[in-house]
Parts: structure tokens; C-alpha cells; sequence
């Protein structure tokens, strides 16, 4: 736990691991550890629920392996990307990420593979590369990634994997797959899952019969289109061998049965989920004795990250519990954090914000604050600041609550890490430009995080959608309530997936969420009369990042094909980021007096 964390409430619940012949160690989407694989390596600080930093999980994976081998069973430990971005230990670097991959490279992971987020940027797309799969070779999996850094393409990482169990000599033929992402750098290249399976590598890669698994680790979402043909590409082949998908991207503890003999499991995200799988009663050619697969029984737990729940899982307590390893990946993450900075106070947050858990528009949402107040006050340009301004951004480019109290340097990042930049189009008609929030809540874009960027066919036939119009207050369909919560002492995951509602290792008060839109707006330079008296033009500012959708808006709004991002200048200086922007509007307004 990193020395400004606090300690995870008392008042939880936890239930027993149940150990499997074979067993799996997942996490996902950790941009954050801090609490946070997305990044928040040092755990989430402000959120004692998932305060674990990454020095207690090498703890918890070393104290699992022994277990694992006592047990003379598996422990299989993988990553399914989106370990870039999102927090101040990986942006705040140059380049980014440099101190980030160096602790990674600590973990002992059997297999992993990447996310979107290792992709977007060039630099981490080519350093990702460089240092990490060259560290972890055969174990970096990227069965439909190619990237160019020498002037030819060449895969990412390793298509395929096969390997044999050092304790049950499983024989497991394994792929790793990316999402069929569409916004990577130039120097990658992503290709569908539907045009990979029929590569002749993967062909014949799942026509080998020495095999007792497969086992597809994926940055997708389980219930996506790539993993079904996946999972019918192999059993096609192989009506009968068991296949166990690992998935992520969309945020959320869930597990899907796909047959009999198959199952996938996505362990949340931002390190906030551990995700536990076992499968028992599978059977091993090589050895004899193992059971047969009809009696093939597969157990899944979220883990909450936290020192209390590793504790109860390994059998250790407060004093037993860490590691030599564990421990000094602790120290030095809170002495990289030191040198960076992390902790240094911008200013006081007034109240809680949130992304979801608060109705939008409403004064506790923090898209309300930032279009009341943020982004009218903050994207101004000298040039063009008296002129009226709709300031558009993408919710996804928001990624976590706001909390009362500190505002570190290292919340900035872990509030709006990227690093786009502010463009606009001018003299944009009034009349226009009110119907491009309409383009924006029906168009397919990357606008949010988590499913966003699986273009809504992709969603598996038969899949719960969640009304929005109908119910204002969401509780999401595959993380409702349990019953037995009146154990509950902390807000936070109720799942229900395929397996029931007993997933959840900690029992939880059910964490509510609110629709958002996909876009927010703020209004600035506006005459006082503006809504009954509207200038005939204004100016439209937005990120970059959806320059080509504002394109593709007016265009459609007007029916023509007038406009393109080439139009589009710069409306601020480059250091002008959203982040940026974000320290200056704490720094000045929020006080520092917490
Ligand atoms: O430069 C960027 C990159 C991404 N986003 C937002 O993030 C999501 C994807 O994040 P996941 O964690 O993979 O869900 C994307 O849809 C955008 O909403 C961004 O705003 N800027």
C-alpha cells in the first residue's frame, strides 16, 4: 500500500477461492494501480476498496504460485492489456510510460497481450514493443497485430503459444487477440478477428490435436463478435476440447458460458478486480489419472484489490503477508511517485464529482461541472475568445470520479490523461451547429470509454441492452444487486454473469450508475440573451480526437460534403491539453485548504 493510501474499511466479506486442477490469475484495463492496472500502479489512493498497490499484487502472485505448487496444480498469471495511459506514473514520464514498463517487467506472467491503449500513440505503440515484448518473448501474445519500426511490418508478438503445465502438463494452444480496433498509429496495423482465424497460421495452428486447452486472451469484451468466431472457428475443429476466454475493454466483472466445455471471464478494470478462474475435473492426455472432462467444473471470483482480501486468499496477515519482492516494488514505486511529483497538492477538490454514480446533468456530475464551469472558463483563445463557442469533448477522454479534498498533480492525469488537442471551425451557422449534439448521442464513435468503440453490431445477438430512456437510474444489468447485502459496508460491484450472483468476492452495497452522454458541451462568450436572440454564427472547439466525427456531423446536419478536418486549425497552444487545463482551473479556483 503506498505510504498517502488509506487502509480498506473493515466490515468486508470474503469467500473462499475454489481451487481447480488448472487456475488463473487475470487482471485487465489497469491503466491505474493505484488502485489501477490503466496506470494506477500505486494503487488507488483515494479509494480504500482498491488501495493495493502493485508491489501487494507481486506479493499475492508469489504467495499463490506456492500454494499452486504445493497443491501440485497450475496458476496460470495473465494480463489482457490497456496497462498505458491514465495515471500520473505513466504520463507524467518522458516518454511516457518509461518507469511503467520497467515495473511490469517484475510481474511473472505466463501470458499477455495489449489493449487499445498501447496503441494510440506511436512512441508506446514502438516502446511497448521494444521493451516489453522483447522482455517477456513467447509469452506476448498478438495474434492480429502487425507494427513497422525497421521500414517492413512484422507481427507485434507471438501469434500462437503452445506450452505444457510445469505442474499437470496441461498442453495449452494459446492466442491473444485485439478488439477490431480502428484508431491505432499508422506504424500498427489491426486486423479482424474474422479475417485472422482464416490466416493458414491459425488454421492450422487449431487443427493440432496435442492439445488439452485453448486458452484466448483478449482485449475484447466477451461478449463480443471476435470472441464468438473464435470460439466457433475452434469448435468447428474440436467439438469437444475445453476453451477458456479472458477478456476486457469494457470495465466491467463478467463471465459468459459458452458451451459446455467453454466459458470467458473479464476482470473489470483500473486494478479496482483480480480475477480468479478454476477449472477442475479437466483432463490432461499425458496424465492418466486426471479426470475425465464430462465432470469439467470452471469457478470464478472478483477479487476486490485489496491488502485484507490478499490477506485472507494467501492465508497471511498484515505482518506475514508481504514479500520481499512486494515490499520493495512499494518503496520504489512511492520514491518514482516522489520524484515525479505525484503527490504534490494542486488544490481542494470542494465536494465529491462523479462520472456516473451522480444523475447527469446535475450539481455532484462531474460532466456538469465541466460544462458549467471548466470548459467555458478554461478553453479561451486569444485570438478568438470574444467570439461564442459550443467547447465539445468526448466523455471517454474523463476517466475516473473526482473525490473531496486533495487534488494531486497525479489526479489530473488520473481524471483526463490524454493528451489531445483543442481545434475549431469557424463562423459555424447557429443554426447548424445546435444539431450537432443530436449527430454526436446517434453516431457509432469512440466517443466514451468501455464498449464504445465495438460498433453496436458487434454486440452478440440475444445480449441485454439497458434502456436508458426508460429507466433513468441504472444499475448495470450484469452488476445488480445481490441479496445478501445487508452484510455490505462499502459501495461497489454487485455482478450478475452467466454463473449467478456469487461472483463478487467482497459482497457490496450495489453501485448505482446514471446515464451520460457520449459528448458534453460548454457554452462560452455568449451575450446574456443568447438562447432568444442567437448570434448567426459561432465557433465550434473541440478535441481533436473527434475532428473527423464534428466532419462527418456538420456534413450530415448539412447535407452536403462541405467540411473536413482540414478546415479545422488550432484553437489553443500544444501544451494546451485538457489536463493542463485542469490543474490551471484547480490551481486557481479550488483553494488549497483541505
Ligand atoms: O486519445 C484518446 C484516447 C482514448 N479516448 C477515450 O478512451 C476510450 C477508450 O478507452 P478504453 O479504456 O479502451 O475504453 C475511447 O473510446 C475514448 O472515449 C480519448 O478520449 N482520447
Amino acid at each position: 500500500i503506498q505510504p498517502s493510501a488509506q487502509n480498506p474499511v473493515a466490515g468486508q466479506r470474503f469467500r473462499h477461492l475454489e481451487w481447480g486442477l488448472i487456475n488463473f490469475l487475470h487482471t485487465t484495463d489497469n491503466l491505474t494501480w493505484g488502485a489501477n492496472s490503466h496506470g494506477w500502479h500505486a494503487g488507488h489512493l483515494q479509494e480504500p476498496q482498491y488501495s493495493a498497490d502493485f508491489g501487494d499484487y507481486l506479493s499475492l502472485v508469489s504467495h499463490l504460485r506456492n500454494t499452486a505448487e504445493e497443491k501440485g496444480v497450475d496458476l496460470i498469471v495473465l494480463d489482457t492489456g490497456d496497462r498505458a495511459e491514465g495515471n500520473g506514473l505513466w504520463d507524467a514520464t518522458d516518454p511516457m510510460g518509461k518507469y511503467t514498463r520497467n515495473f511490469y517487467r517484475e510481474l511473472p506472467l505466463d501470458i499477455l497481450t495489449l489493449g487499445n491503449h498501447e496503441l494510440y500513440n506511436g512512441t508506446t505503440a514502438r516502446n511497448e514493443f521494444l521493451e516489453m515484448v522483447s522482455f517477456y518473448e513467447g509469452r506476448y501474445l498478438a495474434s492480429n497485430i502487425d507494427i513497422n519500426v525497421t521500414g517492413d511490418w512484422e507481427p507485434f508478438a507471438t501469434r500462437i503459444r503452445k506450452f505444457v503445465t510445469e505442474q499437470q502438463g496441461f498442453r495449452i494452444t494459446a492466442f491473444g487477440f485485439l478488439f477490431n480496433f480502428t484508431r491505432n498509429d499508422k506504424n500498427t496495423r489491426v486486423k479482424t478477428a474474422a479475417d485472422t482465424i482464416k490466416e493458414s497460421w491459425f488454421q492450422e495452428g487449431i487443427r493440432d490435436t496435442d492439445v488439452d486447452l485453448f486458452v484466448i486472451i483478449g482485449h475484447v469484451d466477451i461478449y463480443s463478435i471476435e470472441f464468438t468466431q473464435i470460439f466457433e472457428a475452434i469448435r468447428e475443429v474440436h467439438p469437444d476440447i475445453p476453451i477458456q476466454f479472458f477478456g476486457g475493454h469494457s470495465h466491467i466483472r463478467n463471465f459468459r458460458i459458452l458451451d459446455n466445455k467453454s466459458t470467458a471471464l473479464e476482470s473489470g478494470k483500473y486494478f479496482e478486480t483480480v480475477g480468479w478462474l478454476s477449472i477442475d475435473g479437466i483432463k490432461a492426455r499425458e496424465a492418466p489419472d486426471s479426470a475425465d472432462n464430462t465432470s469439467m467444473v470452471v469457478s470464478r471470483r472478483y477479487i476486490d484489490a485489496n491488502r485484507v482480501g490478499y490477506q485472507h486468499h494467501t492465508g497471511k496477515n498484515a505482518t506475514t503477508f508481504d514479500t520481499p519482492q512486494g515490499l520493495l516494488m512499494t518503496e520504489r514505486l512511492a520514491k518514482y511517485r516522489a520524484g515525479l511529483d505525484l503527490d504534490r497538492l494542486i488544490g481542494c477538490a470542494p465536494q465529491d464529482f462523479s462520472l456516473s454514480k451522480h444523475i447527469y446533468p446535475g450539481p455532484q456530475n462531474w460532466y456538469s461541472y465541466l460544462e458549467e464551469r471548466i470548459l467555458p472558463t478554461m478553453v479561451y483563445s486569444k485570438e478568438r475568445g470574444q467570439v461564442p463557442r459550443f467547447i465539445f469533448i468526448n466523455t471517454g477522454s474523463q476517466r475516473s470520479d473526482v473525490f473531496k479534498g486533495p487534488f494531486t498533480y497525479d489526479t489530473s492525469f488520473l481524471v483526463s490523461p490524454f493528451t489531445s488537442k483543442f481545434v475549431h471551425a469557424k463562423d459555424i451557422d447557429y443554426s447548424i451547429a445546435i444539431h450537432l449534439r443530436d449527430f454526436f448521442e446517434k453516431d457509432v464513435g469512440p466517443y466514451r470509454s468501455d464498449k464504445s468503440e465495438n460498433p453496436l453490431e458487434n454486440r452478440q445477438q440475444g445480449a441485454e441492452e439497458v434502456d436508458i430512456q426508460s429507466s433513468p437510474l441504472l444499475v448495470d444489468h450484469r452488476q445488480a444487486s445481490l441479496a445478501r447485502h445487508k452484510h455490505t459496508k462499502v459501495i461497489g460491484y454487485a455482478t450478475t454473469d452467466d454463473a449467478g450472483t456469487d461472483g463478487d468476492d467482497t459482497i457490496h452495497v450495489p453501485l448505482k450508475r446514471y446515464p451520460t452522454p457520449q459528448v458534453i458541451q460548454g457554452n462560452a462568450s455568449f451575450p446574456e440573451d443568447w438562447e432568444s436572440n442567437p448570434p448567426a454564427t459561432i465557433d465550434l472547439v473541440f478535441f481533436d480526437f473527434i475532428a473527423w466525427h464534428v466532419a462527418a456531423g456538420l456534413n450530415e446536419i448539412t447535407g452536403t460534403e462541405d467540411y473536413s478536418t482540414k478546415d479545422f486549425l488550432p484553437y489553443m497552444e500544444q501544451e494546451d491539453t485538457m489536463t493542463r487545463l485542469l490543474l490551471d482551473y484547480v490551481a486557481k479556483y479550488w483553494g488549497r485548504d483541505c
